[in-house]
């Protein structure tokens, strides 16, 4: 498909709000006609030239001035989206680039879809489908790390890779052709002992990495689940308000003071962290607390990391012990025996002595809180391999991913239970196929406008 089959599309591509410079952006074949319309170059050149910029007026319906503003012309096909794109840069004020916007679109723009820039750089075949939905990934990127993995796939450094694996299988299906079509000229068992080891090693080795960086991955995507528990009073709401650095939860020194989960983002060293407040764990004859503890029992079997606080000052009740215990068997976390600006009473002594990691903190002066910061991201890290850089497929391509492997298996197991190789080359076939859906190459168009639909407008 040409460029040239479209229409011409325009939107803002900056945040809405005031700020100091705004872009709206115009792409297709009459890009450059439709913006110069009402802009009025100082220079009074009419014809723009490719990647020159332009400073001069834009202006309304009766020459009225609107804006001073920058037009910058990069002719198709080296643009972002591949067509004709012109790019007016003005001052940021939302009802000035609303007004650009609708004189452009009076002048014979649509108005641009959610990623529908992004989406005709692929249709035009400057990027793969895999780099196109990694554009969103980067810019939804909450993190250092999740960034770090965007950015890899933009370069498109995954496509690449599912595109050799591809090849592979290409290889591997011609092969299969040649053994079908003259199974006179080649040595069956040989050939399929090449095929195989090829399956079982490379191709299934490469399948089953980008699966496992995938699930490693989701934790840099959604965040480590960090829930923040223990008995009432003992500083579970100060913790959470230091974290966060604002007054988030309502802190008292009425024990029972919260009720609801309480859930903020934070990052530590670039890893985002889902962190809960929680109600105080007591048995207790009030129904709405009773709520609370509940709804605090179910989150805490849904974290990655329990932060359990005790109050040092309070000493160590033997049924607090016992709920320590339990967790800590059970999963992972992580004992804080806080207020240690108050004289202590040795809960430290007696969680150490039972083989319970401990901290000892004081929310009320930060003492001992970096020290817990590091300790839980070097938890979190343990759990993960080392590489960070590795590719890491999204949701629709693991998907496919695992589908591919599926296929690989059965078509080893083919080979090991001597099935035809017409049944073999079928698998082999339709891992090909799915190789070229990540890639975009046989999407279908419902699927296409669903991950450009997560796109936001502009872009
Ligand atoms: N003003 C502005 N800033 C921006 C963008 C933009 O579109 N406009 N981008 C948009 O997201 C990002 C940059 N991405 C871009 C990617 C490719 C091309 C491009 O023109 N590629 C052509 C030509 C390369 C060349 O000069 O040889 C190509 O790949 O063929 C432009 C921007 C971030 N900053
Ligand atoms: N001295 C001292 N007091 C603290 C410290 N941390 C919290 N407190 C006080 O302890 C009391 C209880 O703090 P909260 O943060 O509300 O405790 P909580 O665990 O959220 O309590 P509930 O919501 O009732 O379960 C408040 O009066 C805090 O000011 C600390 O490190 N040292
Ligand atoms: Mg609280």
């Amino acid at each position: 498909m040409s460029y040239l089959d479209f229409d011409t599309i325009a939107a803002i591509a900056t945040p809405v709000g005031r700020g100091g410079i705004g872009i709206i952006r115009v792409s297709g074949e009459k890009a450059v006609e439709i913006a110069m319309s009402f802009f009025r170059p100082v220079s009074g050149v009419r014809e723009p030239k490719s990647h020159r910029v332009y400073y001069g007026t834009f202006v309304g319906e009766h020459e009225e001035t609107l804006d001073e503003v920058i037009l910058f012309y990069m002719k198709g096909p080296k643009s972002y989206t591949a067509e004709d794109c012109v790019e007016i840069q003005s001052h940021a004020s939302p009802v000035v680039m609303r007004q650009i916007l609708d004189l452009l679109l009076a002048s014979g723009a649509r108005l641009a879809d959610p990623g529908e820039f992004t989406k005709r750089a692929y249709l035009n075949g400057r990027i793969n489908l895999s780099q196109a939905e990694a554009v969103i990934d980067l810019i939804n990127a909450r993190t250092t790390t999740s960034h770090e993995m965007a950015i890899s796939m933009v370069k498109g450094e995954l496509g690449q890779r599912i595109a050799g694996l591809r090849d592979t299988l290409k290889g591997i299906s011609v092969t299969l052709e040649a053994i079908l079509d003259f199974p006179d000229d080649v040595d069956e068992s040989i050939q399929a002992e090449i095929i195989r080891g090829a399956l079982a090693g490379e191709v299934t080795q490469t399948l089953t990495a980008f699966i496992q960086n995938f699930d490693d991955s989701d934790i840099f995507r959604n965040g480590i689940r960090v829930v923040i528990a223990g008995p009432p009073n003992s500083g579970k709401s100060s913790l959470m308000n230091y974290l966060s650095g604002e007054e988030r939860a309502i802190v008292t020194s009425v024990p029972g003071t919260t009720r609801d989960l309480i859930e903020e983002f934070i990052h530590i060293d670039g890893i985002a962290f889902h962190v809960t407040d929680t109600a105080g764990i007591r048995v207790t004859d009030d129904p709405v607390e009773k709520i609370g503890i509940e709804r605090t029992l179910t989150r805490i079997d849904a974290s990655d990391l329990v932060l359990y606080l005790v109050d040092g000052s309070e000493g160590l009740p033997s049924e607090v012990l016992t709920q320590i215990r339990a967790y800590n068997d059970s999963r992972q976390c992580l004992v804080l025996v806080n207020k240690s600006d108050l004289p202590h009473r040795g809960a430290c002594g007696v969680l150490e002595g039972e083989g319970i990691e401990c901290l000892s903190v004081s929310v009320k002066t930060g003492e001992g809180i970096d020290a817990v910061k590091e300790k839980v991201v070097a938890r979190i890290l343990d759990s993960l391999p080392e590489d960070r850089s590795a590719l890491v497929p999204n949701r629709r391509q693991v998907e496919l991913v695992r589908k591919a492997l599926n296929n690989v298996e059965n078509a080893v197991e083919g080979i090991d239970s001597q099935l035809s190789f017409d049944a073999i080359a079928i698998d082999i076939r339709s891992a090909m196929d799915l190789m070229g859906e990540i890639l975009g190459e046989e999407v279908r168009v419902d699927i296409l406008d669903e991950i450009f639909s997560n796109f936001c407008i502009g872009k």
